[in-house]
């Protein structure tokens, strides 16, 4: 089990970066781990790996204590694996060497059989023979995924791991992926702005603001119930409406156009999103959005139902 107690980390004097998280993580368990931009995301990747010295609190896998820069000559941690936004790979060298680096010499019948497993859940098997430095970023990025996984980590830390890929690809290597490391029982952490990443696959959701840990919880739960604005807005635009002096939060897939009711709004725009249209608009002196089967007319006032 991971465990993270009280960690603090700034990397200069006055800003403090992680304030005092507290969370654990079991064997083969996923987490995902959100919040905006510059929140701390891949600092805590970073030192859950042993990159940086912690200010303050322990991170233990088991009973081994992660240690920093400071007490460890070589940083980073045996049984896990770190998959950086700037997959550091060899670019002379072809997809296939990539991975087998890190698999022994002694053993290369194995050593083959596990590098072919792995071109195939990343679904690089036509391009073995290809050098890195021909690929593309969202095919260096599959590379990097499994070269991590050669070893077998215990944990796997992935920092925005499907930022380069294309929808199509991203689909099926979630799918392919995430599947392989239930079946290995491999732990894993992921840094992500892409709420598919969470929805579908994370069996806990870590969401960060200013510096703290917010929200801790299964994905469900947090989408169904956001505790606030900035929580349900990770998932999808937000409608905070007050109705009778209480404030709530809505999904545009919550709010119904209706024959009649009291809760009148104009309507300024409808967006085409493929099977549905965004409608957005008018009400109580603020802009909502919600899905429609079918565009609606600028200017129209229509009934809704909440
Ligand atoms: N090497 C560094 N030295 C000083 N400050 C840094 C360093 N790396 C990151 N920071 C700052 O620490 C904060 C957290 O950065 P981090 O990269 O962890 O955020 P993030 O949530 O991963 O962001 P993003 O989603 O944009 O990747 C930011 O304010 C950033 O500017």
């Amino acid at each position: 089990m991971l465990n993270v107690q009280n960690i603090s980390f700034s990397y200069t004097k006055n800003k403090t970066v992680i304030n005092n998280f507290n969370f654990t993580l079991n064997e083969g368990e996923h987490l995902c781990v959100m919040g905006e931009s510059g929140c701390g995301k891949s600092t805590l990747l970073k030192v859950i790996y042993g990159l940086l010295d912690l200010k303050k609190g322990t991170i233990f896998w088991k009973k081994n204590q992660v240690l920093g820069p400071k007490e460890h000559l070589v940083p980073g941690m045996e049984f896990f694996k770190y998959v950086a936004q700037d997959f550091d790979l060899m670019p002379y060298t072809s997809v296939s060497e990539n991975i087998k680096k890190h698999l022994s010499r002694f053993y290369p019948t194995e050593s083959e059989k596990r590098t072919q497993e792995l071109l195939e859940v990343i679904e690089m098997t036509a391009f073995e023979k290809t050098k890195v430095k021909n690929l593309s970023g969202g095919q260096k990025q599959r590379v990097a995924i499994a070269r991590a996984l050669a070893k077998e980590p215990e944990l796997l830390l992935l920092d925005e791991p499907f930022g380069q890929i294309d929808n199509f690809k991203k689909n099926t290597l979630r799918r392919h992926l995430f599947a392989y490391l239930k079946e290995k029982n491999i732990a894993c952490i992921v840094a992500t702005h892409d709420k598919n990443d969470a929805l579908s696959f994370a069996d806990k959701l870590l969401i960060i603001r200013n510096n703290k840990i917010i929200v801790n919880d299964a994905p469900k739960e947090i989408y169904n119930n956001p505790k606030e604005k900035y929580v349900a807005a990770l998932f999808d635009d937000v409608n905070e409406i007050t109705i009778d002096g209480k404030t709530h939060l809505l999904y545009p897939h919550q709010i119904k156009v209706v024959k009649n009711s009291d809760k009148k709004a104009i309507v300024l725009n409808s967006y085409f999103k493929g099977s549905y249209w965004l409608i957005e608009a008018a009400f109580q002196n603020t802009t909502i959005y919600f899905n429609s089967d079918n565009p609606l007319n600028d200017k129209k006032e229509i009934a809704l139902s909440f």
